[in-house]
């Protein structure tokens, strides 16, 4: 097949749009009412020292706090990582130096039909979707052998080399985070490693939300869970957007430039039994300024089943989840029919 036939019919970027002048295209816009709001309250998120749950130096203040906060927001601001705020920044603009190339060279990177991976945005999975207001970079990190070099940009030059290093740096961030959310729970260090196995999967997604005409009618991202483990976000320094939901309820998120932001996802409530929440969250858009973010998702081996663990099934606390296995491919079939994917796996 020729390679231009294997790619999706040509569908404007949305920066593509911006950049045009284009009219706010209808398949954007949330009919009843449930775009964009943008004025709503500040929650100060709880912010962790990871520092302080690297097993030599536990606090059990600190590992307190992420209960709580796991199991309340589903989500924690994480400081003392192991990164300086010099190299967040370098992460930062590697993004944006990517998204700001000329189209031609980005298309370079074009994701093909049925594939998620590659430069592109929302695929179409049915007439009446309403499309999010961003162009994304979606890339597999590990394991390093299903690495797609094609897609993974070479300008700007160094871009390969800090996306190699940041998610090295994000491994080691990910095994102090389940160790540290294992031993919350008095639950042995390594249960919720064992689950992820020796093949698990890091993805990284790389978020540009251009300036939108009318944050009210449209949204950066739609109301969703992530399908991960947990997922690690670098948020823009400067540009809110992201809001998390609690009691039904809308909040938004600060920035703390030199924090990771990380949350929960559908399969690490699934392993706790239900205790951490998989928190439902949105981006909102902005009509004076660009966005910018990368969401790195870190997945349990497919084909390997998760379940919640033993020490957390009794008597008092039933088992709420079912074992499951390739629980991203659910993830997708029931995100695509517009249900909530962690529904799948409960009892
Ligand atoms: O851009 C953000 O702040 C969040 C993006 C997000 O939720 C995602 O990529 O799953
Ligand atoms: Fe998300």
């Amino acid at each position: 097949m020729a390679e231009s036939a294997k790619k999706e019919l040509p569908r404007k970027a949305v920066q593509e749009l911006v950049i045009d002048g284009d009219q706010l295209p209808e398949k954007y816009i949330h009919k009843g009412g449930d775009g964009g709001v943008l004025d709503v309250p500040l929650v100060q998120i709880p912010v962790v020292d990871l520092a302080l749950l690297s097993s030599f130096s536990t606090s059990t203040e600190e590992l307190q706090k992420l209960r709580s906060a796991l199991s309340s927001w589903g989500c924690f601001q994480a400081i003392n990582h192991g990164m300086t705020h010099t190299f967040l920044d370098e992460v930062r603009e590697a993004t944006k130096q990517f998204f700001d190339l000329p189209m031609a060279v980005k298309r370079k990177y074009s994701r093909e039909v049925d594939d998620i991976e590659g430069y592109g945005n929302d695929m179409i999975l049915s007439q009446q979707q309403t499309l999010d207001w961003t162009d994304r970079l979606y890339l597999t990190v590990n394991p390093q052998d299903q690495r797609r070099l094609k897609f993974w940009p070479e300008s700007p030059e160094d871009f390969r080399d800090i996306l190699d290093d940041y998610t090295i740096k994000l491994g080691k961030v990910t095994e102090v985070v389940l160790k540290g959310m294992a031993r919350s729970l008095n639950l042995e260090d390594d249960c919720f490693l064992e689950q992820y196995g020796k093949r698990s999967t890091m993805t990284a997604r790389f978020n540009y939300y251009p300036k939108c005409p009318r944050p009210d009618l449209v949204l950066g991202v739609k109301p969703h869970a992530d399908g991960s483990g947990i997922t690690i976000l670098l948020q823009d320094k400067e540009v809110e957007g992201l809001q998390f939901q609690k009691d039904n309820q809308w909040f938004k998120v600060p920035i703390i430039s030199e924090a990771l932001l990380i949350n929960v996802g559908d399969q690490a409530e699934i392993m706790s039994n239900g205790i951490f929440k998989s928190p439902v969250h949105r981006v909102v858009t902005n009509s004076e300024t660009e966005r910018i973010s990368l969401a790195v998702f870190c997945i349990p081996e497919p084909g390997k089943e998760i379940g919640p663990v033993d020490g957390l099934v009794n008597e008092s606390s039933p088992r709420l989840y079912k074992k499951m296995k390739n629980f991203v491919d659910i993830y997708f079939q029931y995100y695509q029919q517009g249900k909530r994917p962690i529904d799948a796996a409960k009892i």
